[in-house]
């Protein structure tokens, strides 16, 4: 068996194309999406995303603003740009990449974005909104990166109603808000949030129709832990040097051989990422279309 490839390239760009048509009408009524990006430090890893985001607003028609702090930037200063971005009207949606250097308190600056300017969907207002399962598609902003997990599920037909979902890991940005939106009505999956503390990890991933590996530990996920037929989605991803050439390498959390057990596989790179991309994007556009109905 080789499994089918959750393609979010691909369905990054579906989305897209879809968003397009929805900005053009919600400038058509004098509304223009916009994002801004907050950016504190030099990690490579939240460069590139941030740049990607950049990019993707261009790319759809979205305005976009981004502000960047050195990594010498105190927690004052990053709570002084919060606040500016907070009370600028010009800034109707933004985030903050994460993770913060060492040394900033993360929940605690989330916690200060007003919730209503959030396209993360990570303020604990959002997150809350999420456990207490207010439903409506435009009621409040989903975690990128969960939503585009489901997202990608749902346009290849892999069922999750009954599904028994393992999720490895339980950071803030993925496996903790994707246990409760598997959970959620209508998705109605049988959901364990696994971590580094779990004892008999394999036999736990090996009872799962669905897999989320978001650890970033290199290969963790072997082939003879998958359910044959499983579906097995790849988020964490280390970045390496190659031995050979010196250049950079990404590696995903999940074994290349578990391309012959499962029955769907999303890549990684070119997988979850774009989707997360693509989600943050669709939040945006959808504050928008929430302040036309306000
Ligand atoms: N404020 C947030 N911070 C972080 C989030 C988030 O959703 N909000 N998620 C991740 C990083 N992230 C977006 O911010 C993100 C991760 C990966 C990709 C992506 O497209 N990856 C490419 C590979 C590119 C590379 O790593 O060089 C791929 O998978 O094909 C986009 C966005 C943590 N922080």
């Amino acid at each position: 068996m080789t499994a089918i490839t959750l393609d979010g390239v691909k369905t990054a760009s579906d989305i897209k194309a879809e968003l397009r048509d929805r900005i053009a009408a919600l400038r058509s009524h004098g509304v223009v999406p916009g994002l801004a990006t907050l950016l504190v430090g030099n990690d490579p890893g939240s460069e590139t995303y941030v740049a990607g985001k950049h990019r993707d607003c261009a790319e759809v028609g979205i305005e976009s603003l981004r502000i960047d702090l050195p990594g010498s930037a105190t927690s004052a200063d990053v709570r002084a740009a919060i606040n500016d971005l907070n009370n600028t009207r010009e800034v109707t949606g933004y985030i903050i990449q994460l993770p913060l250097p060492v040394g900033h308190n993360e929940n605690a600056m989330l916690e200060l974005i007003d919730p209503s300017k959030d396209a993360d969907g990570l303020h604990p207002t959002n997150l809350g909104r999420l456990v207490l399962g207010i439903e409506g598609e435009l009621r409040s902003p989903l975690p990128c990166t969960p939503a585009g997990i489901v997202e990608l599920l749902r346009r290849y037909d892999v069922p999750i109603v009954g599904k028994k979902v393992v999720v490895v890991g339980r950071g803030l940005t993925v496996g903790r808000p994707l246990g409760l939106l598997f959970t959620r009505k209508g998705l109605d999956a049988t959901v364990t949030l696994t971590h580094s503390r779990t004892v008999d990890l394999a036999g736990e991933v090996r009872r799962a129709d669905i897999v989320v590996a978001a650890v970033g530990v290199p290969h963790l996920i072997q082939a003879d832990w998958i359910k044959p037929g499983a579906a097995v989605l790849d988020v964490g991803i280390t970045r390496v040097a190659d031995e050979v050439t010196g250049k950079g390498r990404l590696i995903g959390d999940v074994h290349p051989d578990v391309v012959s057990v499962a029955g769907h596989l999303s890549p990684n790179p070119r997988g979850v990422g774009p989707m997360t991309r693509a989600m943050l994007l669709s939040n945006v556009v959808k504050a928008a279309e929430r302040s036309l109905l306000a």
